[in-house]
């Protein structure tokens, strides 16, 4: 392990290098690994694990769209493809990357394939930490292991195919052969991760869970909202709004916060806007803190695993969630984006809609 220094505090990270590619097969050499689910992490591991030489499976339901993009993505049914019974039978290694709902509706079906000796694999300590909500305790005679990609399954496919990886965290819930964090490593270097970090399930769903409702996701929504709304309150145009709050955060500073970190962004830019940055910041601390304690509280005491579990255990919620994703795409906001995004001169080519 790599003893790496992270801004005073020393952690042991799994690196390419000292856990190489050979390694990770050596490791899984007699495992078949069966991916159930084909979502958004599905395929992206299932494809990053077997271009990089693993025995790989895939269980889906017959007839389902997934179905159909698996053989899309070259799986043969019969073959490397099979529904889900047949998938988890055949598996040693059984990846559960259904949603976190899913999941729970397809444990009665899994749970008997997992045999003494096998291992279930996870990218999110969900349905293991909530296991009061979830009902998913699984037998104490096999592996239990997580790695959990820090990114989009997208992401994870996207940046392998470029040469580069997601950092993951990894971690062991039950050990039962001796060799579960070989495998969750050999798991973890496989999908296709940068480096990797230990946590624990409940840590990795804490943290997973916070972060997504607060600044990657949820808290960054809010406040371009928020902020959108005053300029255009304030008689600015949607094109001068929208790039004030966002395009030039995706465009321009973020990959500079992304290349050297948040002075170097800084440093880039004018006198002016760094007083100013550097003076607003904390007012903005101040006024997020206790939401983003709130947030914690929220995830901690289960209540954000209980309102997943309800709204996305529903028979309608791909619907709901959709209306919800039409609403957003079509405020004002977010169609001003799409107008700046078609102007980006890389595509001027494609079709602008002129009025
Ligand atoms: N989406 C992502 O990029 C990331 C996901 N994860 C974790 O990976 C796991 C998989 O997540 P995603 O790929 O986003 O899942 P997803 O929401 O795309 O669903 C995966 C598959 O489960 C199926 N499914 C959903 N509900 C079902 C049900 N009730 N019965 C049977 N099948 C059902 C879907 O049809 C789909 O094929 C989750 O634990 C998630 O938290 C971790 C990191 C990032
Ligand atoms: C992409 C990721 O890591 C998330 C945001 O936590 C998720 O999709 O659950
Ligand atoms: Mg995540
Ligand atoms: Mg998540």
């Amino acid at each position: 392990m790599a003893k790496i220094n992270f801004g005073g505090t020393i952690e042991e990270v799994v690196t390419r290098e000292e856990f190489p590619m050979e390694k990770a097969l050596q490791v899984l050499k007699n495992e078949t690994i069966a991916i159930i689910g084909y979502g958004v992490q599905g395929p992206a591991q299932a494809l990053n694990l077997r271009d990089n030489g693993f025995k790989v499976i895939v269980g889906q339901r017959k007839g389902s769209k997934t179905w159909d993009k698996a053989v899309e993505h070259g799986w043969v049914p019969g073959e490397t493809l099979f529904d889900i019974e047949e998938a988890a039978k055949r598996g040693t290694i059984i990846e559960f990357l259904l949603s976190d709902a899913g999941q729970i509706a397809l444990w009665p079906t899994i749970k008997p394939f997992l045999t003494k000796g096998k291992t279930l694999y996870f990218s999110h300590g969900f349905g293991i930490t909530f296991k009061e909500q979830t009902g998913i305790v699984p037998p104490a005679d096999i592996d239990v292991v997580l790695a959990a990609p820090k990114g989009s399954g997208t992401s994870v496919r996207r940046l392998f195919l470029q040469g580069k990886g997601i950092n993951s965290s990894y971690a062991v819930f039950q050990d039962a052969t001796g060799s579960a964090k070989q495998k969750a490593i050999a798991l973890g270097i496989g999908v296709g991760s940068g480096y990797l970090f230990e946590t624990d399930f409940k840590k990795e769903v804490y943290s997973d869970l916070s972060g997504e409702r607060g600044t990657l996701m949820g808290a960054i929504a809010g406040i371009f909202e928020a902020q959108y709304e005053v300029l255009r309150a304030n008689g600015h145009s949607p094109s001068e709004a929208f790039n004030e709050t966002v395009e030039e955060l995706t465009q321009s500073l973020m990959p500079l916060v992304a290349e050297n970190g948040m002075d170097w962004m800084y440093a880039n830019c004018s006198t002016t806007a760094q007083r100013g940055a550097l003076d607003w910041k904390k007012k903005f601390k101040a006024a997020t803190l206790p939401v983003f304690q709130e947030l914690y509280k929220s995830v901690a005491t289960g209540q954000e695993a209980k309102r997943t579990i309800e709204t996305c255990s529903k028979p309608d919620y791909r619907e709901k969630l959709a209306e919800e994703l039409k609403e957003l795409r079509e405020s004002e906001l977010w169609q001003a984006g799409a107008a700046v995004r078609a102007l980006r001169p890389e595509k001027q080519q494609a079709e602008v809609t002129m009025i």
